[in-house]
Order: structure tokens, then C-alpha cells, then sequence
């Protein structure tokens, strides 16, 4: 998804200690001691080590790890539901560490909600007073908090659900009152924790969906905690990787699959569908047998130059790089046989463009007899792509190499 390369939230080397003698612990971890030493001498836990990172304008920004590696932790630091214990956080370039309680639960008002995997509705209030409570607890008059309600309740499809009372609807129904209740705010950035985790699978997606859409409207910055990798990659413009307390790699879905930091990232990514995930260029391979078309390249050139590399066929290439077609041993004996020219030999079967994933040129490949060329927008050959290599992809997932 397209995003302004605005800063939002700035993270910068923040940590948080649990335990007595927070300064002390980081003094430990500053000696080189190991989170288990300090852990077992003191009681201590660091809950997030030195994160530093940014998030832009506009973006949803997934924070991924095992349980217990600090997700939750880290997403509280940036309202300050939990304090850091060293370090800052900007939230468009205000030092979210300095604030006063006051000028804290204005922002918290104002600009940043949160939503919870399990929050509770309350049970005799109907549905619209549950998402304006928020508001008639920051002084919004009836007319405004309502309006803005119904507006949030509207952007989740539950307009006509304003009267009714949380019993009466199912849980992937009030989780949407969940989101509208923190959309009312009209924040700039939602702090989501495992929002739709307890939703069944169906459900689930559907809530993607919905949040995705959402973002198409109204571009406000999310900060999504999430331990499933589907999920993550479904809706992440980039992805965090959160490892015993430390950040171990961000970046887009595709930039970690291809480029994993380290085996536990590897670990993660293992049997992801890759057919939505990776395109043409993630997997493209440049092969040897090309042949650039020069002046007096012919038939008789062609054909040498295939037989030489032992093939029966050759990727035809302009100078610039440019793609031309696939020439094949007997599309040229064939061609020589009958007096036509190089270019009467190109095959029929298309290059695919490189930004293409894996799930919408599936059925070219399949249909092809040689591998597919792989171009990308100005028509320039980046390689190509076999049905043996598309078969390893799916079996092995990427390949490391
Ligand atoms: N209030 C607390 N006091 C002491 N330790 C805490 C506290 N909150 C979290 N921790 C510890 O900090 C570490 C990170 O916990 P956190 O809840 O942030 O992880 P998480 O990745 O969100 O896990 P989960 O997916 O299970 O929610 C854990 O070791 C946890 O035990």
C-alpha cells in the first residue's frame, strides 16, 4: 500500500525493565550480563531491549514475535501505559516521555486508541453509547459523541446495530464495536493487540478486510500486534520481528522472506503461502543461453550459439536489454528450411511483468514449454522462471541461496 514517508512515531533506544532496580539491571546489561544472569540474580526482566525504529504516516506497521518476546510491552510503551525506563518516543516529533499526565491523556484522547484482543462492552449500555463512551468521558456533548458513534459505527458495517445490546451480537460483531469504539476517536494512530486474534479464521480475515479498506479511506498509522504470520504479511506494509525482547529484523513481508536476518526468522517463514507474498522477480533466475541481437545476428548465428551451450532454445535479447522472444533449435532449423528471418522464429509464449505474484501467473507457467521470461515495466529481461523452480518454491519455500 502507498504511504508518505512521514515520521509518525519515532522509537529511539528504549527499554523497559521490570523489577525494583530498573537502572540496575541496565547497568548489567551494559556490562555485557545476559537477560537469564540478570534475570536469575535479580528477579528482574528486561521486557524490551534498545528498540530503535521508526513508523511512517499512513502505514501498518506489524509487530511479530513468540510469546513472551515483548510485543505487548513495546506497544504500551508508545502511549506510556507502561513507562519506559530509558529512552524516547516521538509522536509527530513530540517527546512522548516528557509529557505531564495531562497533556498524556490528551494525546492518548486525541491521537492514539488502542485496541484490545479481549476489551469489555459494557453489558447494559446499548452499542452507540458503548463507542461514544470514550468521548462522553472527554467531555464530547451528546450530539457530537453520537454523530461520531454512528460515523465509526458506519465504517464497520454495524450502522443499524446502534440500539441493540452487546448480547445480542456474536463476537465477531462486537469485536467490530471494539474497532469502531476506538475509530470514533478519529485517532491518527491505533495501537491494535492481537485485535482479531480470538475471531474465528472466516471472521478473521473478513476483519482484515475491513481494517485494509479502511486504511484505503482514511490513512491513519497502525501499529498491529499480531503472532500469526499469515496475518502479518496479509496486512503489514512492513513487519517487526521481536525476539526475547529485542527487535531482530524490520522490514516489508517481502524484503524478511528474502533476506532473513537469522535462522529464527527463517524458522518463521517456513511454509508462509508464498504464491501471495512473493512475485515474478523474488523468484526470477538469469539463465546463461541468451542471445543479444546484434547487427548480423541470423539464423545460422542462433543456431550455433545454442548448440554450443547445449540447449535447444535461447532467451532473444535487444542491446538495451530489452526482451524480444524465446528462439528455439527447431523453430530456427525450421525457419532456415523455409528462407524466413531470426525474428520469424520467436515462439509464441509471453514474458510475465515481474510484479506479477506467484498466484496470478501460476497458469502461465504451466501452460508454457520453456520457461518464462520475467520483464519488468520498460520490457527489459530480468530472467525467467521454470515449472521446476516454481515447484521447489512450493515445496521448499524460498531458497535461501
Ligand atoms: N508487569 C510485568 N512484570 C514483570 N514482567 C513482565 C511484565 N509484563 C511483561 N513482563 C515480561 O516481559 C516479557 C515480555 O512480555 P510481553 O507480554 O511484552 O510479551 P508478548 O510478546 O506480548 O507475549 P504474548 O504474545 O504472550 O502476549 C516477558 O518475559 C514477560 O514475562
Amino acid at each position: 500500500m502507498y504511504y508518505k514517508k512521514n515520521k509518525k512515531l519515532v522509537v529511539k533506544n528504549v527499554f523497559k525493565v521490570f523489577g525494583e532496580e530498573p537502572k540496575k539491571a541496565l547497568k548489567m546489561l551494559q556490562n555485557g550480563k545476559s537477560k537469564e544472569e540478570i534475570f536469575k540474580k535479580t528477579g528482574m526482566t528486561i521486557g524490551v531491549q534498545d528498540a530503535s525504529f521508526e513508523i511512517y504516516e499512513g502505514e501498518i506497521f506489524v509487530i511479530m514475535g513468540l510469546s513472551g518476546s515483548g510485543k505487548s510491552t513495546l506497544v504500551r510503551l508508545l502511549n506510556r501505559l507502561i513507562e519506559p525506563t530509558s529512552g524516547k518516543i516521538y509522536i509527530d516529533e513530540t517527546d512522548v516521555t516528557n509529557l505531564n499526565d495531562k497533556d498524556l491523556i490528551e494525546i492518548r484522547r486525541k491521537k492514539i486508541s488502542m485496541v484490545f484482543q479481549s476489551f469489555a462492552l459494557m453489558p447494559h449500555m446499548n452499542i452507540l453509547d458503548n463507542v461514544s463512551f470514550g468521548l462522553e468521558l472527554s467531555g464530547v456533548d451528546k450530539k457530537s459523541r453520537y454523530e461520531a458513534a454512528l460515523d465509526a459505527l458506519k465504517q464497520v458495517g454495524l450502522e443499524n446495530y446502534g440500539l441493540s445490546y452487546p448480547d445480542e451480537l456474536s463476537g465477531g460483531m462486537q469485536q467490530r464495536v471494539g474497532l469502531a469504539r476506538a475509530l470514533a476517536n478519529n485517532p491518527d494512530i491505533m495501537l491494535m493487540d492481537e485485535a482479531f486474534s480470538a475471531l474465528d479464521p472466516l471472521i478473521r480475515t473478513e476483519m482484515q478486510d475491513e481494517l485494509l479498506q479502511l486504511q484505503n479511506s482514511a490513512q491513519r498509522t497502525i501499529v498491529f500486534i499480531s503472532h500469526d504470520l499469515d496475518e502479518a504479511i496479509r496486512i503489514g506494509d512492513r513487519i517487526a520481528i521481536m525476539q526475547n525482547g529485542e527487535i531482530s529484523q524490520i522490514g516489508t513481508p517481502e524484503e524478511i522472506i528474502n533476506n532473513p536476518a537469522n535462522d529464527y526468522i527463517k524458522s518463521f517463514f517456513k511454509g508462509v503461502d508464498v504464491t501471495s507474498v512473493l512475485t515474478a522477480s523474488h523468484i526470477a533466475k538469469k539463465v546463461r543461453s541468451t542471445i543479444i541481437n546484434k547487427e548480423g545476428t541470423g539464423i545460422k548465428a542462433a543456431l550455433q550459439y545454442i548448440s554450443d551451450f547445449d540447449d535447444d532454445y535461447a532467451y532473444f535479447i535487444e542491446k538495451s536489454g530489452k526482451y524480444i522472444g524465446i528462439l528455439t533449435l527447431e523453430s530456427l532449423k525450421e525457419q532456415k528450411r523455409v528462407g524466413g528471418t531470426i525474428h520469424d522464429a520467436i515462439i509464441d509464449e509471453s514474458p510475465i511483468n515481474e510484479n506479477l505474484q506467484i498466484s496470478e501467473f501460476i497458469s502461465d507457467i504451466a501452460e508454457h514449454k520453456y520457461p518464462t521470461a520475467v520483464i519488468n515495466e520498460e520490457g527489459k529481461y530480468k530472467g525467467t522462471i521454470s515449472k521446476s523452480r516454481l515447484l521447489k518454491v512450493f515445496d521448499e519455500g524460498v531458497d535461501y541461496e
